[in-house]
């Protein structure tokens, strides 16, 4: 009795604070719309600076609004309890009262790292860590770990009850963040240093990506004025995925990352995924770098023989030798492929205005300066010439070059001398189609080497590097310099170092980083995130490190779950030749989402496949055994129909997804959608749509409360199968497995 007074007593006291954190947020919120409100009632008057200024002030007070309002939900989720008496709560965001008094640290602030990092046995000064379990605003439950030796116990999992409520609860077709409960071995990958590249290798569901996500917030963080100005590229496999994965960095209270699929990392392009996996194979070998290199030097062509020009009149002659010179000058300056071009044309206007000047002394005696700059001109503008130029030596699009590189034979042939002509008729494609993923890397390497068409906008950026370096080496003394002239204005010290960043920066181009970033295939990021790594080819990586030259990137993935024939089959391999032993491996060992018993089927089916895989440690037990149907021939889309009501049932709203082999993903979204209409979408699906039906890859990073499996050895042995395929499709459940199959059921599975 007297327990579950004091445990009221207690929630009451929670329920109290809590009150007055949100109380808190609320003031804040109302000030900074204040504040924009001051700013905006400024109107376009005043000189061009003030304008300015107040734009970027009013868009720093916006910023900051958004970020109040995506933390209302679930704002605070922790409590510390230290040796020293002072009690800490953790929080989304950092929250001070007006005279300063700490309210709340950010989870992403060192002093809150304890509550993640500490252990019965590392007690690192806590006495007791408490969660607070909140519906919306208001605390539903508190969860103590008290931290004392008499309470050791084997499995080390923190805050127990809350973890486990997050795993059972039902998924939304969205991932949430886990900030309230990330465990120790998590906390540590998120929170290690931004140098380097950092490999997170973790089987199914041991939140790699969750870890992913909350390491690119806690480094936005940690180096905001670093980040906020180079910004942060998280790639991922698929549009589903992205989608899935949205809401959690706002929820975090971070909108700054760019967020791109393999498909879409060059702006300006949208690359379907590559269906056949030997082309995707082919085109992600690293040695595809010097094709296009091939391809880039063929197009500085040497004429066949000498060739006569007209120019008003007067006819030149052009000769491979003199082209062979101008090319191999031009080479010689190092530069792009456009670029170059513009020393290959001065060289060979120079010369014909020479041989023109000639011709003219030699039929009518010697002229002046003031005819050879008038001669100079007419040799620039002759058609002729112009024409003999170009044949030479033509400005290109990577999409030019790459197009045609796959499309004519004569253009692969010449570029492809290691290739077999079985492996050159799989590179060949239809000009009209949309490129692939496979090509991004491709077209990518080609502007790398090709440069940009127009030669002034390329010294323009070089003035633009020049000046962001200056920036750079100025920025610490423009803080003080607008923190002094903020406080001279009046503005109260809730401007933050951060705001005064971002200030800075939105002053230079009215644009974030980030947009800046996504439209700039040139933008050098401070670090890249890339989940699902293990499907990227060695191509894909070549394209990734050029977007980071200071390497410095946070990994995950599986390599056990590789699907792609282009990906990874060991990280070592793919990363020594950018990183040579600059790359540090770490490990998440814990299983969040499979019940145990899908988890051990999924393994068993695996090594009886020949693949190698870790097997994480299930956090907890299913209800149910993976359930297995046999069909007879032909009955396989009437069964599901069939079991669908039950499996809906036993998902008590929660999402299914049935997953198929790509070539039956139509006709059993077709016969479901019969029966359930508006309620079957694809990929990930979403609050309306409780049934999806996909295929095993657009599966990957996915989850869902139950999977309906169609014909499990097609995904293992299908034309572009892979135990990988069959692994992932596998353990994409958090509560129920269902196979339902004609053929035969892969060995291992029926335990
Ligand atoms: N510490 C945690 N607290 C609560 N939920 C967690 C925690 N860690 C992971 N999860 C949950 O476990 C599930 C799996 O996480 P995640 O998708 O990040 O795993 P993954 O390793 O990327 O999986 P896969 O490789 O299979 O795609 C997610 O629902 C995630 O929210």
């Amino acid at each position: 009795m007297q327990e579950a007074v004091s445990a009221h007593a207690e929630l009451e006291h929670e329920r109290d604070y809590v009150a007055g954190l949100y109380q808190r947020l609320d003031e804040l919120r109302a000030e900074k719309q204040q504040q924009l409100d001051r700013v905006r009632s400024g109107g376009a008057v005043g000189t061009m600076q003030n304008i300015s200024e107040r734009d970027a002030f009013a868009t720093m007070y916006e910023d900051r609004l958004a970020q109040l309002n995506a933390v209302d939900d679930r704002l605070v989720f922790g409590r510390l309890d230290l040796d020293s008496g002072e009690s800490r709560y953790i929080g989304r965001i950092g929250l001070s009262t007006a005279d300063l008094q700490r309210l709340m640290v950010d989870w992403r602030a060192p002093e809150a790292g304890v509550f993640y990092q500490a252990t019965a046995f590392e007690r690192q000064g806590v006495r007791r860590r408490r969660h607070l379990i909140l519906k919306g605003r208001e605390v539903k439950a508190v969860e103590d770990d008290v931290l004392d030796a008499s309470m050791l116990d084997s499995d080390n999992l923190q805050g127990e009850g809350a973890l486990l409520a997050a795993l059972n609860s039902k998924r939304t077709g969205q991932m949430s963040d886990i900030v309230g409960t990330i465990q120790a071995e998590q906390d540590r990958i998120i929170r290690s240093p931004m140098p380097g590249v950092l490999v997170v290798q973790g089987g199914p569901g041991t939140g790699k990506t969750a870890v992913a996500l909350h390491r690119a917030a806690y480094l936005l963080y940690m180096h905001r004025e670093r980040l906020k100005s180079a910004g942060v590229l998280l790639v991922g496999p698929s549009n589903s995925f992205m989608k899935y994965i949205e809401r959690v960095l706002p929820s975090l209270g971070e909108t700054g990352v760019v967020m791109s699929t393999l498909g879409k990392l060059m702006p300006g392009i949208s690359a379907v995924p590559e269906s056949n996996q030997a082309v995707a194979e082919l085109k992600g070998r690293a040695s595809m770098a010097k094709v296009v290199a091939r391809a880039v030097a063929n197009r500085q062509r040497i004429p066949a023989g000498p060739r006569k020009l007209n120019v008003e009149g007067t006819i030149l002659t052009l000769t491979p030798k003199q082209v062979i010179r101008a090319r191999d000058r031009a080479r010689s300056t190092g530069k792009p492929h456009n670029e170059a071009r513009t020393t290959f044309v001065k060289i060979l206007l120079r010369e014909l205005t020479e041989q023109l000047t000639q011709a003219l002394e030699e039929s009518s005696g010697p002229g002046n300066n003031a005819d050879r700059s008038y001669l100079t001109e007419d040799v620039r503008t002759s058609r002729d010439v112009r024409v003999a130029l170009n044949l030479c030596w033509m400005p290109l699009t990577p999409e030019q070059l790459i197009g045609e590189l796959l499309s004519k034979p004569a253009h692969l042939e010449g570029a492809t001398p290691q290739l077999s002509d079985a492996e050159r008729a799989l590179l060949l494609r239809d000009p009209s189609a949309p490129w692939t993923e496979a090509d991004v890397p491709l077209l990518d390497e080609a502007a790398e080497l090709l440069g940009p068409m127009d030669v002034s906008s390329a010294r323009d950026k070089s003035q633009r590097e020049h000046q962001r370096a200056r920036d750079v080496a100025n920025a610490e003394q423009s803080l003080v310099n607008l923190d002094e002239a903020l406080k001279a204005s009046g503005i109260d010290g809730l401007v933050s170092a951060e705001d005064l960043a971002a200030h800075n920066q939105i002053q230079e181009t009215r644009f974030t980083a980030a947009e800046r970033a996504a439209s700039d295939r040139t933008w050098a990021f401070g670090h890249i995130v890339v989940d699902e790594a293990q499907e990227l080819s060695a191509m894909q990586w070549r394209l990734l490190m050029r977007r980071c030259p200071l390497k410095s990137f946070t990994v995950v993935g599986d390599i056990a779950q590789t699907s792609s024939a282009a990906g990874a089959h060991s990280w070592q391999q793919v990363l020594e030749p950018f990183a040579q032993d600059r790359w540090r491996l770490e490990e998440l060992t814990v299983n969040y989402r499979t019940p145990s018993q899908i988890a051990e089927a999924a393994v068993r089916m695996a090594n009886a496949a020949g693949l190698v895989v870790s097997a994480p440690k299930a956090v907890r037990d299913g209800n149910w055994e993976p359930i297995i149907d046999k069909v007879d021939d032909g009955g396989l889309l009437g069964k599901l129909l069939e079991v669908m009501p039950e499996e809906l049932d036993a998902l008590d709203g929660g999402l299914l997804a049935v997953i198929a082999p790509d070539h039956r993903v139509e006709e059993a979204r077709k016969a479901l959608a019969a029966v359930y209409g508006s309620r079957v979408g694809a990929g990930a699906g979403g609050l309306d749509q409780d049934i999806t039906v996909i295929g095993p890859k657009e599966a990957k990073g996915l989850e869902f409360d139950g999977v309906v499996l169609l014909e499990p050895a097609e995904l293992l042995d299908g034309v572009s199968g892979k135990v990988g395929d069959l692994y992932v499709a596998m353990t994409r459940p958090t509560q129920r497995l269902r196979l339902l199959a004609e053929g035969d059921i892969p060995p291992g599975i029926e335990g």
